[in-house]
């Protein structure tokens, strides 16, 4: 899909009563949200809010039931084929898992980023380009993961992991990076690394990052805008610093810290 250049202000992406329906569960509820290019936003709630659904409508993993998704105003529910192949590279997914091949190398895995960028064949066959090399190299030195480029996946910690899985979002030259609980199974110096990685290719690369967290002190930490669900509903959005006990109450149903980890 071309779409113009991103531009720096206004909304980039547009979701108007966006419903996702379950047999009984409604995932999504009529979710309306403007996200302006180059934001970063948290995205929380209680575990089933819908936080994990809402990024994979995003990404169009699955589709919703109803609603409205646009791109600078482009329909992105009609896309098909080429399109929405490129769209899905354009919203490059983070998982909690990170998603690596253990055995192979880091460079390896984070070139692995670029098949998307390719014609089907070459991608089935695994050839990689010097340019795709260097794309991987550069990404993997932006996140000062340079020197563990020869290791294999599995030698690194999760934290380290979980950065080389960002820098193979990153070379799918992407607009939004969707994380999806990117620190929850990692401690808390980890987390703060693969936290920092998401905030400096937000910060020097423009790229709009959208994080599903546990932890409403992360959010408070990194993202100036909070997007907070409930029951698939929106029903924070604003300056994370506006996330008081009493709305924390609201979406959570306490404003106790450890008790909103365990309810996430
Ligand atoms: N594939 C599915 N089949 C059936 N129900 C689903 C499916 N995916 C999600 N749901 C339901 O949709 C609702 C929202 O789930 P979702 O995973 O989006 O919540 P979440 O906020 O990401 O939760 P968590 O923090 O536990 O991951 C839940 O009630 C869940 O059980």
């Amino acid at each position: 899909m071309s779409l113009p250049d991103p531009v720096p202000s206004g909304p980039f992406l547009r979701l108007e009563g966006i419903t996702k329906i379950y047999g009984e569960a409604r995932a999504l509820d009529g979710v309306t949200l403007d996200i302006a290019q180059g934001e970063m936003i948290a995205v929380i709630g209680r575990s089933g809010a819908g936080k994990s659904t809402l990024l994979t409508v995003i990404n169009r993993l699955i589709d919703p039931d109803g609603g409205t998704m646009t791109c600078k105003g482009r329909d992105v529910l009609a896309l098909r084929g080429r399109d929405l192949r490129d769209w899905r590279r354009r919203c490059a997914m983070v998982f909690q898992r990170f998603n690596l091949v253990a055995r192979l190398p880091v460079l390896t895995n984070v070139m692995t980023g670029r098949l998307a960028l390719r014609p089907l064949l070459p991608s089935l066959l695994g050839l990689f380009t010097d340019e795709d090399r260097a794309a991987a190299i550069e990404a993997l030195v932006a996140l000062d993961m340079g020197a563990q480029a020869l290791k294999r996946a599995d030698e690194l910690s999760g934290g380290q992991q979980q950065r080389v899985a960002i820098a193979r979002a990153m070379v799918q030259d992407p607009y939004i990076v969707l994380a999806d609980e990117p620190v929850a199974s990692l401690d808390p110096r980890n987390s703060e690394a693969v936290m920092d990685a998401l905030a400096r290719i937000n910060r020097d690369h423009g790229i709009t990052v959208l994080i599903n967290l546990h932890s409403v002190a992360l959010a408070r930490a990194y993202c100036p805008r909070s997007v907070a669900m409930s029951a698939g509903r929106v029903v924070y959005d604003g300056p994370t610093e506006g996330l008081t006990p009493q709305v924390l109450e609201r979406i959570y149903g306490t404003a106790d810290p450890d008790a909103i980890e365990d309810a996430a």
